[in-house]
Protein backbone atom coordinates (compact mmCIF):
# COMPACT_ATOMS: atom_id res chain seq x y z
CA UNK A 1 0.00 0.00 0.00
CA UNK A 2 1.22 3.32 -0.71
CA UNK A 3 -0.04 7.04 -0.77
CA UNK A 4 1.21 9.36 -2.76
CA UNK A 5 1.73 13.58 -1.71
CA UNK A 6 2.02 15.66 -4.32
CA UNK A 7 3.77 19.44 -3.77
CA UNK A 8 4.02 22.69 -5.81
CA UNK A 9 7.73 23.29 -4.47
CA UNK A 10 10.67 21.94 -2.91
CA UNK A 11 10.41 23.88 0.25
CA UNK A 12 6.65 22.68 1.03
CA UNK A 13 7.89 19.37 0.31
CA UNK A 14 10.81 19.83 2.97
CA UNK A 15 8.13 21.33 5.48
CA UNK A 16 5.79 18.61 5.19
CA UNK A 17 8.30 15.68 5.40
CA UNK A 18 10.03 17.67 8.41
CA UNK A 19 6.70 17.82 10.13
CA UNK A 20 5.70 13.83 9.28
CA UNK A 21 8.97 12.83 10.12
CA UNK A 22 8.74 14.95 13.52
CA UNK A 23 5.66 13.89 14.47
CA UNK A 24 6.57 10.26 14.28
CA UNK A 25 9.79 10.78 16.18
CA UNK A 26 7.86 12.84 18.80
CA UNK A 27 5.03 9.97 19.11
CA UNK A 28 8.35 6.81 19.41
CA UNK A 29 9.78 9.61 22.33
CA UNK A 30 6.01 9.66 24.05
CA UNK A 31 5.99 5.79 23.65
CA UNK A 32 9.32 4.69 24.17
CA UNK A 33 11.76 7.22 25.24
CA UNK A 34 13.34 7.52 22.74
CA UNK A 35 13.09 6.99 18.27
CA UNK A 36 15.19 6.34 15.72
CA UNK A 37 15.78 7.72 12.44
CA UNK A 38 17.45 6.53 8.99
CA UNK A 39 17.87 8.70 6.38
CA UNK A 40 19.56 8.43 3.08
CA UNK A 41 21.99 10.78 1.02
CA UNK A 42 22.62 11.84 -2.47
CA UNK A 43 21.63 15.26 -3.46
CA UNK A 44 18.00 15.07 -3.00
CA UNK A 45 17.72 15.34 0.92
CA UNK A 46 19.32 18.79 1.23
CA UNK A 47 16.39 20.90 1.94
CA UNK A 48 14.77 18.45 4.15
CA UNK A 49 17.45 17.69 6.28
CA UNK A 50 17.83 21.81 6.79
CA UNK A 51 14.63 22.08 7.00
CA UNK A 52 14.28 19.13 9.80
CA UNK A 53 16.75 20.37 11.79
CA UNK A 54 15.45 23.11 13.00
CA UNK A 55 12.57 21.46 14.49
CA UNK A 56 12.23 21.82 18.11
CA UNK A 57 12.41 18.13 19.58
CA UNK A 58 14.29 16.54 22.27
CA UNK A 59 16.97 15.72 19.46
CA UNK A 60 19.29 13.96 22.38
CA UNK A 61 16.70 11.28 22.53
CA UNK A 62 17.02 10.44 18.52
CA UNK A 63 19.76 8.16 17.22
CA UNK A 64 20.52 8.60 13.30
CA UNK A 65 21.51 6.72 11.27
CA UNK A 66 22.33 6.15 7.35
CA UNK A 67 20.09 3.72 5.37
CA UNK A 68 23.06 3.75 3.00
CA UNK A 69 26.61 4.74 2.61
CA UNK A 70 29.47 5.19 0.02
CA UNK A 71 32.52 3.53 1.03
CA UNK A 72 34.61 6.82 0.78
CA UNK A 73 35.65 8.84 4.27
CA UNK A 74 33.83 11.09 5.65
CA UNK A 75 35.62 13.86 4.59
CA UNK A 76 34.40 13.17 0.60
CA UNK A 77 32.04 14.79 -1.07
CA UNK A 78 30.96 11.76 -1.96
CA UNK A 79 30.21 10.48 1.62
CA UNK A 80 26.38 10.73 3.14
CA UNK A 81 27.89 10.99 6.13
CA UNK A 82 29.52 14.24 5.35
CA UNK A 83 26.29 15.37 3.62
CA UNK A 84 24.29 14.56 7.31
CA UNK A 85 27.09 16.83 9.44
CA UNK A 86 26.54 19.81 6.90
CA UNK A 87 22.57 19.71 6.98
CA UNK A 88 20.83 17.34 9.14
CA UNK A 89 23.26 17.19 12.40
CA UNK A 90 23.21 20.86 12.93
CA UNK A 91 21.08 23.34 14.74
CA UNK A 92 18.83 22.04 17.07
CA UNK A 93 19.75 18.38 15.72
CA UNK A 94 22.99 18.92 16.48
CA UNK A 95 22.37 16.87 19.88
CA UNK A 96 21.05 13.73 18.39
CA UNK A 97 23.57 10.76 18.47
CA UNK A 98 24.81 9.84 15.12
CA UNK A 99 26.12 6.02 14.62
CA UNK A 100 27.91 6.11 11.13
CA UNK A 101 28.12 3.23 8.54
CA UNK A 102 32.20 3.77 7.05
CA UNK A 103 34.87 2.45 9.25
CA UNK A 104 38.60 4.03 8.30
CA UNK A 105 41.25 1.11 8.35
CA UNK A 106 38.76 -1.16 7.74
CA UNK A 107 37.23 -3.59 4.43
CA UNK A 108 33.88 -2.76 3.17
CA UNK A 109 33.16 -6.37 4.21
CA UNK A 110 34.95 -5.05 7.85
CA UNK A 111 32.30 -2.21 8.12
CA UNK A 112 29.58 -3.89 7.40
CA UNK A 113 30.39 -6.49 9.97
CA UNK A 114 30.73 -3.43 12.24
CA UNK A 115 28.14 -1.20 11.66
CA UNK A 116 25.72 -4.01 12.10
CA UNK A 117 27.08 -4.22 15.07
CA UNK A 118 27.10 -1.23 16.20
CA UNK A 119 23.23 -0.39 14.63
CA UNK A 120 21.83 -3.68 16.25
CA UNK A 121 21.84 -1.16 19.19
CA UNK A 122 18.86 0.39 17.54
CA UNK A 123 15.51 -0.11 18.15
CA UNK A 124 13.41 -2.56 16.02
CA UNK A 125 11.91 -1.44 13.85
CA UNK A 126 13.28 2.17 12.73
CA UNK A 127 10.39 4.72 13.71
CA UNK A 128 11.27 6.29 10.81
CA UNK A 129 12.98 5.33 7.58
CA UNK A 130 13.03 8.14 4.41
CA UNK A 131 14.73 6.89 1.13
CA UNK A 132 15.33 8.04 -1.83
CA UNK A 133 15.84 6.87 -5.58
CA UNK A 134 18.02 7.12 -8.54
CA UNK A 135 16.57 7.27 -12.18
CA UNK A 136 17.71 4.13 -12.07
CA UNK A 137 15.37 2.81 -9.93
CA UNK A 138 17.62 1.65 -6.88
CA UNK A 139 16.95 2.90 -3.71
CA UNK A 140 19.20 2.66 -0.67
CA UNK A 141 22.62 0.83 -2.41
CA UNK A 142 20.22 -2.12 -3.57
CA UNK A 143 21.35 -1.01 -7.22
CA UNK A 144 20.76 -3.02 -10.63
CA UNK A 145 23.85 -5.41 -11.29
CA UNK A 146 24.75 -5.33 -7.93
CA UNK A 147 26.54 -8.36 -6.20
CA UNK A 148 24.68 -9.17 -3.33
CA UNK A 149 21.52 -7.87 -4.31
CA UNK A 150 19.95 -11.09 -4.15
CA UNK A 151 20.65 -11.17 -0.29
CA UNK A 152 20.00 -6.93 -0.18
CA UNK A 153 16.54 -7.74 -1.16
CA UNK A 154 15.90 -11.01 1.03
CA UNK A 155 13.46 -10.18 3.49
CA UNK A 156 14.29 -12.62 5.25
CA UNK A 157 17.97 -11.98 5.53
CA UNK A 158 19.32 -10.86 8.67
CA UNK A 159 18.90 -7.40 9.40
CA UNK A 160 22.02 -5.46 8.93
CA UNK A 161 24.55 -3.71 6.91
CA UNK A 162 25.28 -5.65 3.72
CA UNK A 163 27.99 -4.84 1.51
CA UNK A 164 26.89 -3.66 -2.78
CA UNK A 165 29.35 -3.14 -5.63
CA UNK A 166 27.49 -2.30 -8.85
CA UNK A 167 28.75 -1.06 -12.26
CA UNK A 168 27.22 2.18 -11.43
CA UNK A 169 27.55 2.26 -7.58
CA UNK A 170 31.00 4.48 -8.03
CA UNK A 171 32.49 3.36 -4.89
CA UNK A 172 31.42 -0.10 -3.20
CA UNK A 173 28.77 0.58 -0.90
CA UNK A 174 27.22 -0.29 2.76
CA UNK A 175 23.34 -0.34 2.63
CA UNK A 176 20.71 -1.93 5.39
CA UNK A 177 19.43 -4.87 4.71
CA UNK A 178 15.51 -4.26 3.25
CA UNK A 179 14.73 -7.16 5.95
CA UNK A 180 15.65 -3.95 8.19
CA UNK A 181 13.68 -1.18 6.14
CA UNK A 182 10.46 -2.74 5.27
CA UNK A 183 9.25 -2.52 8.66
CA UNK A 184 10.15 0.60 9.82
CA UNK A 185 7.07 2.67 11.48
CA UNK A 186 7.14 5.60 9.46
CA UNK A 187 8.66 4.64 5.87
CA UNK A 188 8.91 7.21 3.26
CA UNK A 189 9.93 7.47 -0.29
CA UNK A 190 11.48 11.34 -0.94
CA UNK A 191 12.27 11.86 -4.80
CA UNK A 192 11.69 14.95 -7.09
CA UNK A 193 11.38 16.31 -10.28
CA UNK A 194 9.56 14.88 -13.52
CA UNK A 195 12.49 12.20 -14.31
CA UNK A 196 12.07 10.37 -11.25
CA UNK A 197 8.27 10.86 -11.07
CA UNK A 198 8.70 8.95 -14.39
CA UNK A 199 10.66 6.01 -13.03
CA UNK A 200 8.60 5.63 -10.39
CA UNK A 201 5.59 4.46 -12.90
CA UNK A 202 7.93 2.68 -14.55
CA UNK A 203 8.59 0.59 -11.19
CA UNK A 204 5.12 0.47 -10.81
CA UNK A 205 4.65 -1.46 -13.95
CA UNK A 206 5.42 -5.95 -13.89
CA UNK A 207 8.93 -6.26 -14.19
CA UNK A 208 11.67 -7.92 -11.92
CA UNK A 209 13.11 -5.98 -8.96
CA UNK A 210 16.59 -7.25 -10.06
CA UNK A 211 15.93 -4.24 -12.54
CA UNK A 212 14.25 -1.72 -10.42
CA UNK A 213 14.89 -2.86 -7.00
CA UNK A 214 12.58 0.16 -6.18
CA UNK A 215 9.86 -2.63 -6.86
CA UNK A 216 10.58 -4.37 -3.72
CA UNK A 217 9.77 -1.38 -1.57
CA UNK A 218 6.73 -0.61 -3.57
CA UNK A 219 5.61 -4.17 -3.54
CA UNK A 220 6.84 -6.37 -0.14
CA UNK A 221 7.43 -3.04 2.48
CA UNK A 222 5.34 -4.45 5.25
CA UNK A 223 4.31 -0.77 6.55
CA UNK A 224 2.36 1.94 3.80
CA UNK A 225 5.06 3.45 1.65
CA UNK A 226 4.33 7.58 2.06
CA UNK A 227 5.76 8.80 -1.23
CA UNK A 228 6.59 12.82 -1.26
CA UNK A 229 7.18 14.31 -4.51
CA UNK A 230 7.76 17.55 -6.23
CA UNK A 231 8.93 19.02 -9.49
O1 LIG B 1 23.73 6.98 -4.17
C1 LIG B 1 22.69 7.29 -3.62
O2 LIG B 1 21.63 7.63 -4.40
C2 LIG B 1 20.28 7.67 -3.91
C3 LIG B 1 19.56 8.73 -4.74
O3 LIG B 1 20.31 9.92 -4.69
P1 LIG B 1 19.91 11.28 -5.42
O4 LIG B 1 21.21 12.02 -5.55
O5 LIG B 1 19.35 10.92 -6.77
O6 LIG B 1 18.94 11.95 -4.54
C4 LIG B 1 20.21 7.94 -2.42
O7 LIG B 1 18.91 7.70 -1.95
C5 LIG B 1 21.22 7.06 -1.68
O8 LIG B 1 21.15 7.28 -0.29
C6 LIG B 1 22.61 7.41 -2.15
O9 LIG B 1 23.59 6.66 -1.49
Amino acid sequence: MEHFHSFETRQALADALADAVAGALTAAIKARGRASLAVSGGSTPKLFFATLSTRPLPWEKVTVTLVDERFVPPESDRSNHNLLAAHLLTNAAAKARFVPLYHAGRTAEEAAVLASRETCGIDEPFDVAILGMGTDGHTASFFPGGDNLAEALDAAATRGVVTIRAPDAGEPRLTFTFSALRDARFLALHIEGEEKKRVLEAARAEGREEDMPIRAVLNRSLTPLEIFWAP
